[in-house]
């Protein structure tokens, strides 16, 4: 019954029938979504505080005064005929800060709280000074529920950072951070990350015709199983063999293709509107089948690393340390470091090759800094040889201020705020668009243009830019205490390969068209990859 109403909800006859759903739940909304965020904040801010009296917050205006669409626009651009219907949040933001400004209110629909969009630097920096100890990002409701309600006897009550919120995410950060976020724990990993990098280059010698240098298979595949194997390496102390494929454990495939549908379904459930909370659609259940089988896989490849382990008291690898310290916490923080390393090491390091590609002068000037720092290509990666290296640096910064790995970051807002003149409660949601900043001429001088050297501070006397720009407009990794975990790991593994590929080929872009992008819980490449590749 329920699943025949979602049916006739998407078919272009059910448009009147899904209008009057929408009706219909909006009366729900109206009275849901009030209460929500107050709600939110009991459950996430465990501090009380005074109510604010002072004279930036009585001469702000109203919260309700805030421009937005109302929940009945904003539904319908999302369902089949909508402006919205099948975009992404990029398409999303620009749609709705052309009709209401730099600061925007949604409110809450389907479950979800009331969220500020804000374009304002000014903003961000305001969110982040007041986000307490313990500050809220949500985002992915299904892996939750997925992990509290479907599977309790696997998580016993730890839910994982990317879900965590308040006290409980807090406690598992603490255990995580001095594992994860201790240079020389990630740096201690790095000629196994270089074995995988040499490895790679091995197949993508197999790989290309020796003619066109060009690649006969997938090239972003081929990049994704390179992060996922490197990734792997730290999270589960495993080989799983992915550089040479034909040889590779199905198993290891198999989770590599649930991880990419949590990917894929998950922005779906997770950031669009959608009717899962009230209902299990088909999509959702595919969802929940690719959290059955990540589940199953890592606890399976955790098993087994559990054998190796030796007897010292420390433990020697990121997850024995972790396993030393609480077994649950290593359990689910293996999860969330497949779930959140692989797309987005990939994509930042295709992003990288893309624009080193489209700037032959730049790969030129960094080949330079590379046979300096490796004159023979085959030479090992050395804690000593890496340490200078600040054109890569530059080059995956610059990246990452183009073609961040988000379109923005989000909070909810830990304490009352006042966000570009308006009160913003505590509990509400708050979505700060920077990639849309970081790409604009307001923050960054000649924007549109690769320039590596504005990040190399040597470069100062002859950088055309200036170095100087909004630190809040340019977080790739995040803010504060819940800036990234896999920060560390995500740059040597990042600079590794980089050095591999550019020691070994140059590389040129030889499509027509630019390189395209998905949009949707992450910026992914996407369609043709038009690499060339010419060994050197
Ligand atoms: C270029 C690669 C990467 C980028 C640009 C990136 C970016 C981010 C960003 C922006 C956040 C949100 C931070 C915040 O809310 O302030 C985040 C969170 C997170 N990242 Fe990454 N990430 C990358 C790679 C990785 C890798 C390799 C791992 C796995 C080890 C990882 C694990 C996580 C986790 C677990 C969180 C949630 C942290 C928490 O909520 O406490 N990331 N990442």
């Amino acid at each position: 019954m329920i699943t025949t109403k979602f049916a006739l909800l998407t078919s272009a006859s059910g448009q009147n029938v899904a209008k009057k759903a929408i009706n219909q739940l909006m009366v729900r909304q109206f009275t849901y979504s009030s209460t929500r965020c107050q709600q939110v904040a009991v459950q996430y801010f465990e501090t009380k505080e005074e109510a604010r009296t002072d004279a930036e917050w009585l001469n702000a205006k109203s919260y309700k005064e805030i421009p937005g669409p109302s929940i009945f626009e904003l539904l319908q651009t999302q369902f089949p005929g909508g402006a919205l219907y099948k975009t992404n949040i990029k398409e999303m933001e620009d749609y709705f800060r052309k009709r209401y400004g730099d600061i925007l209110r949604f409110k809450g629909t389907l479950g979800k709280i009331d969220t500020v969009f804000t374009f304002n630097p000014a903003d961000f920096e305001t969110v982040y000074r007041n986000e307490t100890i313990w500050p809220v990002r949500l985002g992915v409701d299904s892996l939750t529920y997925y992990r509290v309600n479907k599977r309790p006897e696997v998580f016993h009550g730890v839910t994982g950072l990317i879900t965590s919120q308040g006290r409980a995410w807090g406690d598992i950060r603490n255990k995580v951070n001095p594992v994860m976020m201790k240079v020389q724990n990630i740096r201690q990993n790095l000629s196994a990350i270089d074995g995988i990098a040499q490895e790679f280059i091995k197949r993508l010698d197999s790989l290309l015709d020796p003619r066109t240098g060009r690649l006969s298979n997938n090239f972003s595949e081929e990049i994704k199983m390179w992060a996922f194997e490197s990734v792997a390496f730290v999270a589960l102390n495993t080989r799983l063999g992915l550089m040479t494929r034909e040889k590779s454990d199905p198993m290891a495939l198999k989770l590599s293709d649930s991880l990419t549908t949590f990917l894929e379904k998950s922005y779906n459930y997770d950031v669009a509107p959608s009717f899962w909370k009230y209902f299990e659609t088909p999509g959702f259940k595919q969802l929940i089948k690719a959290y059955d089988s990540i589940t199953e896989i890592t606890t399976h490849y955790i098993e087994k690393a559990m054998e190796q382990f030796d007897q010292s008291a420390e433990g020697k690898s990121v997850l024995e340390k972790l396993y030393r310290i609480d077994k649950n916490v290593a359990v689910v923080m293996a999860m969330d470091m497949l779930m959140a390393g692989m797309d987005t090491t990939s994509s930042a390091l295709i992003s990288t090759l893309y624009f080193l590609s489209k700037n032959p002068e730049k790969q030129e000037e960094l080949r330079k800094e590379l046979i300096a720092l490796l004159p023979e290509p085959n030479m090992p990666l050395t804690e000593e040889n890496t340490k200078n290296m600040p054109y890569l640096r530059g080059c995956i910064k610059e990246t990452l201020r183009f073609r961040p790995i988000a379109n923005g970051n989000f909070r909810i807002a830990g304490r009352d705020l006042v966000l570009s003149g308006y009160r913003v409660p505590k509990g509400v949601g708050v979505y700060m668009a920077t990639m849309t900043l970081s790409n604009s001429d307001a923050y960054f001088e000649r924007s549109a243009e690769f320039l590596p050297e504005r990040w190399i501070k040597s470069a100062k006397a002859t950088c055309p830019v200036s170095q100087k720009h909004n630190p809040f407009v340019y977080l790739p990794f995040g803010f504060g205490p819940r800036t990234c975990i896999g920060k560390r790991l995500a740059e040597m593994e990042l600079e590794t390969i980089l050095v591999r590929i550019l020691r070994n080929y140059r590389v040129s872009w030889v499509g027509e068209k630019p390189l395209e992008y998905i949009n949707n819980l992450i910026l992914q490449p996407a369609g043709e990859m038009s690499f060339k590749f010419e060994k050197l």
